[in-house]
C-alpha cells in the first residue's frame, strides 16, 4: 500500500545517489558502461553475468531492488566479475584488479555508513509481504 511505495521510493533514491557517486569516481570509469564486445570478444565466454554502473542505474529505475541487498548482491557482480577476468600479473590485470577491490570496498563503506539498518529491515518486511 502507500506506505510501502513511499519506503520504495526512498530506497530508490538512496540506490540512486549511491550509484551516481560511484560513477562520478574516476577510479571506476571502466565499470560504468557494459563491457564492449567489439573491444573485449572473449569476455561473454569468460563472465556469465555482465554487470556495470549504468546497468545498476537501469535496473533502480525500473524498480528491480526491493532491499539494498539485492543491489549489493549486482553491484558485488561488477568487482567479482573484473577480478575474474583479470588473474594474471599482467600490469594491465593489476591495474583492474586494484580498482576492482577499491570499488568493494567503497560499496561496503557507504552502506555501513550511511544505510540506517532500521530502515534495510522494513524494506525486508516488504520483500516477505510480497
Ligand atoms: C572492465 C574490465 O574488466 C576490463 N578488464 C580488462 N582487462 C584487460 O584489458 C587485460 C586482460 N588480461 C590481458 C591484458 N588485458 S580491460 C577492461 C575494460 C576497461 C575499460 O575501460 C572498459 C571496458 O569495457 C573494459
Amino acid at each position: 500500500e502507500e506506505q510501502e511505495e513511499d519506503v520504495l521510493r526512498e530506497l530508490r533514491l538512496f540506490l540512486r545517489n549511491v550509484t551516481e557517486r560511484l560513477s562520478l569516481d574516476r577510479r571506476f570509469k571502466a565499470f560504468t558502461k557494459p563491457v564492449d564486445i567489439e573491444e573485449v570478444p572473449d569476455y561473454m565466454l569468460v563472465i556469465r553475468k555482465p554487470m556495470d554502473l549504468s546497468t545498476l542505474l537501469t535496473n533502480i529505475d525500473e524498480q528491480k531492488y526491493v532491499t539494498v541487498g539485492e543491489f549489493v548482491s549486482d553491484a558485488d557482480l561488477i568487482w567479482q566479475n573484473a577480478l575474474e577476468y583479470n588473474p594474471d600479473s599482467d600490469p594491465m590485470d593489476r591495474h583492474i584488479r586494484h580498482r576492482a577491490c577499491a570499488l568493494k570496498d567503497t560499496v561496503r563503506a557507504i552502506i555501513r555508513d550511511e544505510l540506517d539498518e532500521d530502515f534495510e529491515r522494513v524494506c525486508e518486511e516488504v520483500k516477505e509481504s510480497r
